[in-house]
């Protein structure tokens, strides 16, 4: 690994729920855990003070309930607890390799976890641990995009990294529009006012009112978060400045 200066104290990593599922159709792959662990070590080395939001699509989504006439509540509680889910299995590959971290819930479920509270995130990662937030907000109709905004305006995160499924912004769907171009930077306002669904739009907006850069790279790709918190990588940079 490089001997890189990270450009960054503090960040939140939003960990896609769907790419945890790897090659599978569902659930999680723990060689995918593995990896994303790995790469979360990459950027602890370097120093970097690492939250972490995980996405919970590869287990359930609220929208799937209600599109079939279900009770929308319902499901986004099923979304949160997948979530937990996920936490706890990121959490399990982070202690593998020797890496210290916490699981803080938005739901309260003591037995399994500690809650979430500013305070108790903030003594976590000011003494190293990696701070893995699940349960999304804790609220219904939210997105767990929403609550990385959320959780990283709490931290006081300098940046929120988006890894996901393609390697950064493009000016259409690329998995559907085999055409759409890719931004190399954009601000929160072009991403709200050009309508690209790649983060939903409370989630832009919550980063725009609080001055938090976004950088939307691919999870897949081995080493990027390392790399892009130090300056490097291929991303696409949502930022005022
Ligand atoms: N303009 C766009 N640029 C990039 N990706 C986009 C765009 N519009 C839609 N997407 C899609 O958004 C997906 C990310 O959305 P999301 O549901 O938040 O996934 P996850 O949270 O699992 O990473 C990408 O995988 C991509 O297919
Ligand atoms: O604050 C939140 C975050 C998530 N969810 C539910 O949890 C699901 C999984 O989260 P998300 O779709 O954001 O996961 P990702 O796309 O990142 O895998 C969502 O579809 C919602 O049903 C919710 O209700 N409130």
């Amino acid at each position: 690994m490089s001997e890189a200066t990270p450009l960054y104290k503090r960040v939140l990593l939003k960990a896609s729920g769907e790419a945890l599922m790897g090659e599978q159709g569902f659930g999680i792959d723990v060689t995918v855990a593995d990896r994303i662990a790995s790469d979360i070590a990459e950027a602890r080395a370097l120093g970097v003070e690492v939250g972490v939001v995980v996405g919970g699509g590869n287990i359930f989504r609220g929208v799937a309930v209600a599109s079939r006439g279900g009770d929308r509540v319902s499901g986004d509680h099923m979304g949160m607890l997948g979530t937990v889910i996920n936490a706890l299995a990121l959490a399990t590959s982070l202690r593998k390799i020797g890496l210290d971290c916490e699981v803080l819930s938005a739901i309260s479920m003591p037995e399994i976890c500690q809650s979430f509270s500013q305070r108790l995130a903030l003594h976590h990662l000011g003494r190293g641990k990696v701070v893995i937030f699940a349960g999304g907000t804790g609220n219904p109709f939210f997105t767990t995009d929403s609550a990385a905004a959320l959780r990283a305006a709490e931290i006081g995160a300098e940046a929120i990294l988006k890894g996901t499924q393609v390697d950064g912004i493009y000016s259409a769907d690329p998995k559907k529009d085999p055409h759409a171009t890719r931004y190399e930077t954009l601000t929160h306002d072009e991403v709200l006012q050009k309508g690209l669904a790649v983060m939903d739009v409370a989630a832009v907006a919550l980063a725009r009112e609080n001055s938090i850069p976004i950088i939307v790279f691919s999870i897949h790709e081995q080493g990027a978060f390392a790399r892009i918190v130090t300056g490097g990588g291929r991303a696409t940079i949502v930022n005022d400045r």
